[in-house]
């Protein structure tokens, strides 16, 4: 066979027509049937395009200019969505967006779980598709001047955007965010540089309750102290006086990760509050709690249907985090057991179920593949199985039980649909089939989609 060499050399500009999306949401483009994935493309829209990157049987290309724009293109809000990596889909219409998450759902159920005759629903998305975020995480880094900036790194680096609002943020977290800035500037805090391992400031964390209204700031520094601790405080206090709780962490560690090991409550309470539906949560500045408590409610309330729960059943919530999903089944259940391998959240799960009066509810720390198999074992058939997991997907151990359990009703809630399509396969295989699947939009603007899947025993 002739060698195939592809039909673009790197920094040389074509001019394609985009075709398709990736999963990512970049545009595809052809060249002689040799696809570029280009950022920022849309289906239909003519365009120039630089390649960037040349491999075998695909390359990557950057938007030069659009010659022949897609009706679904709009103009980003965001005045730093092209270098920040937060979003990916600010320059497509919403409901475009939907429609690119759907596709993905109906692709991968196709391509990967050979599911052709399963139902994917029309994505249900947000009336309002900005502003859902209810904790931000942002680094803080130096201006030239000296004055401290806040922001989200740059795509593919570590460089800080200086950046005034995130749009996908409570507005609260925002404000919260520049008060913090302006005030640690004034009292001469230095920002922590990551490179030399030196300074102080290294994130700020804002969590509000979007129901309550309760706010946290989590102040996180390489130094064990926490400099003009005092100063800070009334400050806080004085921008927000409704601040619940502020809270000072110690990472010292060269490491990506945000949070330290240290913490320690300087105002306030250790618990902010906020509710789904009528279940109430305990947040510390640690604990897990969704980012998007609208759509999680939107998504739970479907999983809840898919559970058809009468009264009398056993449900077993694996992957069950902090027991959210455990905590709203329970009010309709006989009896719910979930299992969790971080102890930090079965501890939540408990103080959540305590705090709720729940008391049909256990939950178990373990790795939900082995203390499945025990509960088995024991002799637990429950009537529902739902399961959480994160993006991996469910272990195989863990579906081989599930289906030794023999549950009436199966409800796998999913962050990744190409997971989801790979397990789906080993439980229609194994005696189940899926009824249908509901993608549920937790993160408007970004490429995530959450599903969630009804299965019944054959
Ligand atoms: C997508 S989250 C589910 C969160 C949960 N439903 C909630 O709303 O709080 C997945 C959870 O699975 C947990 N996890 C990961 N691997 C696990 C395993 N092998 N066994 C049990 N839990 C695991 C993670 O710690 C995380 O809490």
């Amino acid at each position: 066979m002739p060698k195939q060499t592809p039909p673009v050399k790197k920094n040389e500009t074509v001019t394609v027509t985009f075709e398709d999306l990736t999963h990512e949401g970049d545009g595809v483009g052809k060249v002689d049937g040799y696809p570029l994935f280009v950022p920022y493309g849309l289906p239909g829209e003519k365009a120039r395009v630089k390649v960037v990157k040349v491999k075998k049987n695909f390359g990557f290309g950057k938007l030069m200019d659009v010659e022949e724009e897609s009706g679904d293109r709009v103009t980003p809000p965001c005045p730093v969505y092209y270098q920040c990596g937060g979003c990916q889909l600010q320059h497509m219409s919403y409901s475009r967006q939907l429609t690119m998450k759907k596709n993905q759902v109906e692709n991968v159920m196709k391509k990967i779980g050979h599911l052709e005759h399963v139902p994917v629903h029309e994505p249900i998305g947000m009336e309002e598709p900005w502003r859902y975020r209810n904790k931000i995480q942002i680094p803080v880094g130096e201006k030239e001047n000296g004055e401290l900036k806040t922001g989200f790194y740059q795509k593919r680096s570590h460089n800080i955007i200086d950046m005034e609002s995130c749009l996908i943020q409570d507005e609260t977290n925002d404000g919260m965010v520049a008060a913090v800035r302006r005030i640690a500037t004034d009292l001469g805090i230095e920002a922590y540089d990551e490179e030399s391992h030196r300074g102080v400031l290294r994130h700020i964390m804002v969590r509000t309750g979007q129901v309550t209204g309760d706010i946290m700031v989590v102040l996180i520094t390489r130094t064990k102290e926490l400099p003009h601790k005092d100063g800070l405080i009334e400050q806080i206090k004085e921008a927000y006086p409704g601040v619940k709780s502020i809270v000072h962490n110690v990472n010292r560690d060269k490491t990506n990760v945000i949070l330290g090991k240290e913490t320690t409550v300087v105002y306030g309470d250790e618990y902010i509050y906020d509710s789904i539906g009528d279940i109430r949560f305990m947040i510390s500045a640690q604990s897990f709690y969704q980012v998007n408590p609208t759509q999680t409610k939107t998504l739970y309330d479907k999983a809840l249907e898919y559970a058809d729960l009468r009264g009398g059943e056993t449900v077993v919530d694996a992957y069950c985090g902090i027991g959210t999903i455990s905590l709203f089944m329970a009010k309709a259940a006989k009896k719910v057991y979930g299992v969790e391998v971080v102890g930090e959240a079965v501890k939540d799960a408990k103080k959540n179920a305590r705090l709720n009066h729940i008391d049909n509810v256990e939950f178990y720390k373990g790795k939900a593949e082995e203390v499945m198999p025990w509960w088995r074992g024991q002799g637990l058939r429950p009537d529902v199985i739902v399961v959480d997991p994160p993006r991996k997907g469910c272990d195989e151990a863990l579906l081989a039980s599930m289906l030794e359990m023999e549950p009436e009703r199966i409800v796998y809630v999913s962050c990744n649909p190409s997971t989801l399509a790979r397990d789906l396969r080993i439980l229609e295989d194994g005696g189940y089939e899926t009824k249908e699947v509901q993608p549920v939009d937790q993160f408007p603007q970004t490429n995530h989609i959450e599903c969630v899947t009804w299965l019944v025993k054959k």
